[in-house]
């Protein structure tokens, strides 16, 4: 993609330490692709999924509960030896904001350098998340290619953020609540233990 340093490989012996933060209402193969690709790419050694709390930007939304929502990652990542799903978001009361994520990765993980995972609809909002100038010091940050949204570093720190292009899943969240209240299918949009618990928990029906 543009022309910019990567940093793919640190030399400094650091751990690499992903973060693909989301409210994961249910998580999908859009954000697993995503995850994998980056953890290839810029030769991650784990990449930790971090479910929000309380998204403060979707205060407006009904949004399912977070053990419903931490459940279905854990399932959707268990069989990948490199993911992990963390509490932190979650067990913290009160809204979600990216700086506490980082912070508390931070000191939990001080051997490690941070790269936090972004599609491109949520890195064009950054600028608008709380403390945004300094989220730029405590992580690197990945900006994916997302169908339906450009993905740019437009007005971003230089240096602080990269861009890469991931396969193209036209996949949302959105889309598989509807479809679930629809009675379609969402086999294959998301992973089967996923499909699995949305019946069990009968989740998204009344949507
Ligand atoms: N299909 C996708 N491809 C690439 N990145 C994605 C995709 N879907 C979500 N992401 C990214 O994953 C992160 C978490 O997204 P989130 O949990 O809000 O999913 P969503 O599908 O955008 O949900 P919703 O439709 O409810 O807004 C965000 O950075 C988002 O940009
Ligand atoms: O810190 C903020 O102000 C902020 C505002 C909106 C979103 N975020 C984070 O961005 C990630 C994706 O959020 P969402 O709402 O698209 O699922 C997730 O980790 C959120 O906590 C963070």
């Amino acid at each position: 993609m543009g022309e910019q340093e990567v940093p793919t490989e640190s030399g400094s012996g650091r751990r690499r330490l992903g973060v693909m933060g989301g409210t994961f209402d249910p998580i999908h193969h859009g954000h697993l692709v995503a995850a994998s690709e980056v953890a290839a790419l810029f030769h991650l050694d784990e990449v930790v999924f971090v479910p929000t709390g309380q998204p403060w930007q979707k205060s407006h939304k009904a949004v399912s509960p977070a053990e419903d929502r931490y459940l279905m990652t854990v399932i959707a990542t268990a069989s990948n030896p490199q993911f992990s799903v963390s509490r932190i978001d979650i067990d913290r009361p009160g809204p979600t904001y990216t700086i506490d994520t980082l912070r508390d990765l931070h000191s939990h993980n001080a051997d490690s350098d941070l790269f936090f995972i972004t599609g491109a609809d949520a890195l064009s909002q950054i600028l608008g998340w709380r403390d945004a100038t300094e989220l730029f010091s405590l992580s690197h940050f990945i900006g994916v290619t997302r169908p339906g949204h450009d993905l740019t570093d437009d007005g971003l720190p230089e240096g602080k953020v990269s861009l890469v292009e991931v396969p193209a899943l036209a996949i949302s969240s959105t889309d598989c609540r509807a479809r679930v209240a629809k009675g379609d299918p969402v086999w294959y949009l998301v992973p089967d233990g996923v499909v699995r618990y949305i019946d069990k928990r009968q989740l998204y029906r009344g949507e």
